[in-house]
């Protein structure tokens, strides 16, 4: 077994733990290992991957994909630093409406597993953060949905954060029917 896990408050959704390889030249970090997978219980098939970068107090979130393109993801930061957050909009689970957060970095070797039915989102805490992300179904421009990013209760650590348009412009939580 590659990789470790560690639960978090909402069901499904964990953290991966990595194992880094350093010696003088740098690291060697591997991301992904289909049996070690299995058996944190990710029986996925990945059909996309792509990477951001964002520069310190940026905020991308809270995002998802509506059913039938609903999908899973996993995410690392490669570099930089970020602040993770994850959003339970599954009506049915025990932690509906509630989030939890991570810490991610390249010195903290891990990344976050996030279930079907949640909503994802982070801050950049660092000058250059880089966002390296496995998805379970291709991007369907039309079921690229969010919640809007201050409407959850989460207190974010930032004055100003820098956000897109699209992004500021989500439903509030409380005025979003989910779909999930
Ligand atoms: C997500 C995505 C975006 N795009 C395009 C749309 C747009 O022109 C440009 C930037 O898109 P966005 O502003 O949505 O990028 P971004 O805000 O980085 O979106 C990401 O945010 C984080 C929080 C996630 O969880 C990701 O799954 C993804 O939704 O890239 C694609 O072509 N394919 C994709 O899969």
């Amino acid at each position: 077994m590659q990789f470790q896990k560690r639960d978090s408050k909402i069901e499904g959704c964990f953290e991966v733990l990595y194992k880094q390889h350093a010696d003088s030249r740098g690291f060697f970090m591997k991301t992904s290992h289909t049996p070690s997978f299995a058996e944190l219980g990710i029986n996925e098939t990945w059909t996309e991957e792509y990477f951001s970068s964002s520069i310190k107090g940026v905020i991308r979130g809270m995002h998802f994909q509506t059913p039938p393109f609903e999908h899973a993801k996993i995410v690392t930061c490669l570099t930089g630093r970020i602040l993770d957050v994850v959003l339970d909009l599954r009506s049915a689970s025990p932690s509906f409406g509630e989030y939890t957060t991570f810490e991610l970095s390249k010195d903290i070797p891990s990344a976050v597993f996030i279930p079907r039915g949640c909503a994802h989102g982070f801050l950049s805490l660092a000058d250059e953060s880089l966002m390296f992300y496995k998805v379970t179904s291709v991007h369907a421009p039309t079921h690229d949905a969010g919640v809007l990013w201050n409407s959850f209760g989460f207190k974010w650590p930032v004055e100003n954060p820098i956000l897109s348009e699209r992004d500021s412009r989500f439903a509030r939580f409380e005025d979003f029917t989910s779909p999930f």
